[in-house]
């Protein structure tokens, strides 16, 4: 995983950094930059329907909705894919600042922001997912030609500051990262619902269900976390010959299981991935 260190937050401090965008995965961003020490000072947010917690940060130097941003050494594009071409060129002008453009929409590729920015402006497309929140997000990116290797360490650095990095080999694995990784919290608490839905059918209260099942879904988290045992490894460890356990892998191993279940729903969500490229 790459590490943000204390140089990499004071070179973003110098120059600031520009949210456009600060809802679920901006504003999970922005905390887990602040939480590594970016002074709220650095940071520019340009939203029209600010979080509470943004206007509080204002109070304490945090940029809202300046009239104009002069200057970016990184400018995070988080809008909706479906706003996107109508907010971004706000920014445009950093171009010319020599700004790194970090774009964090699903589907919307470089090309549509070189034809706003030139291709001469450095971009990176990179897919986050909502655990960065809390400094456990995966962050997967790849940037343009424009993006130097001092660039793309920049933006390695700040996906870095809340959680894991992968650099991509080329932009159209984005689909599948963005149906795995993207999405892929939602299944786990989707995981969560229906385990939960499922102790119920058993006749547990609603409560003891979910109380059950969120603290076993955190539970095994954790435990692959910590654990150097592959997941297929910590499954057996639960499996007894015979048990109880066993009993439900048949069903959910099944040819027509989870797996197959999982693949199509991935599938769905890559293929909505490309149409939102448009
Ligand atoms: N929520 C997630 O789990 C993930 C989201 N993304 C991407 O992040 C982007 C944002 O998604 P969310 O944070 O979930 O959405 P969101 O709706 O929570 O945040 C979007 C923000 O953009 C603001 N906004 C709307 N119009 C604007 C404009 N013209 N100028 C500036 N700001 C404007 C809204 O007020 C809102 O605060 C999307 O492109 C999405 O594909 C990527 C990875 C994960
Ligand atoms: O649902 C979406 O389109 C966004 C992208 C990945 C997670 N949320």
């Amino acid at each position: 995983m790459t590490q943000t260190t204390a140089a990499d937050i004071a070179a973003l401090a110098e120059r600031g950094v520009t949210i456009l965008g600060c809802g679920k995965m901006g504003g999970a961003m922005l905390r887990g930059w602040l939480a590594a020490g970016l002074p709220p000072e650095a940071a520019t947010v340009l939203d029209p329907a600010p979080a509470d917690w943004l206007r509080e940060l204002a109070a304490r130097g945090l940029r809202l909705n300046p009239e104009r941003v002069e200057d970016a050494a990184v400018c995070v594009l988080a809008v909706k894919p479906q706003v996107m071409a109508k907010a971004a060129p706000q920014v445009a002008h950093l171009a010319g600042r020599g700004a790194l453009f970090m774009s964090i929409a699903a589907g919307t590729p470089i090309s549509f922001f070189e034809s706003l920015f030139g291709a001469d402006a450095p971009i990176v497309r990179a897919m986050p997912n909502t655990p960065a929140a809390v400094g456990r997000g995966v962050t997967a990116l790849i940037g343009n030609a424009a993006a130097t290797e001092a660039h793309m360490r920049l933006a390695e650095a700040l996906a870095g500051a809340v959680g894991a990095v992968v650099r991509l080999e080329a932009e159209s694995q984005m689909d599948a990262v963005t149906a795995i990784s993207g999405s892929g919290p939602a299944y786990v608490f989707h995981m969560i619902e229906a385990m939960a839905a499922a102790g119920r059918a058993l006749d547990l209260p609603d409560e003891l269900a979910m109380t059950l099942a969120r603290q076993t879904v955190i539970g095994a988290a954790e435990l692959a976390r910590r654990s150097d045992a592959s997941a297929e490894q910590l499954r057996r460890d639960v499996t007894s010959p015979g048990g109880t356990t066993a009993a439900a892998l048949e069903v959910l191993m099944a040819p027509d299981g989870l797996t197959a279940l999982m693949t199509r729903a991935a599938a769905a969500a890559a293929r909505r991935s490309r149409e939102l490229a448009g």
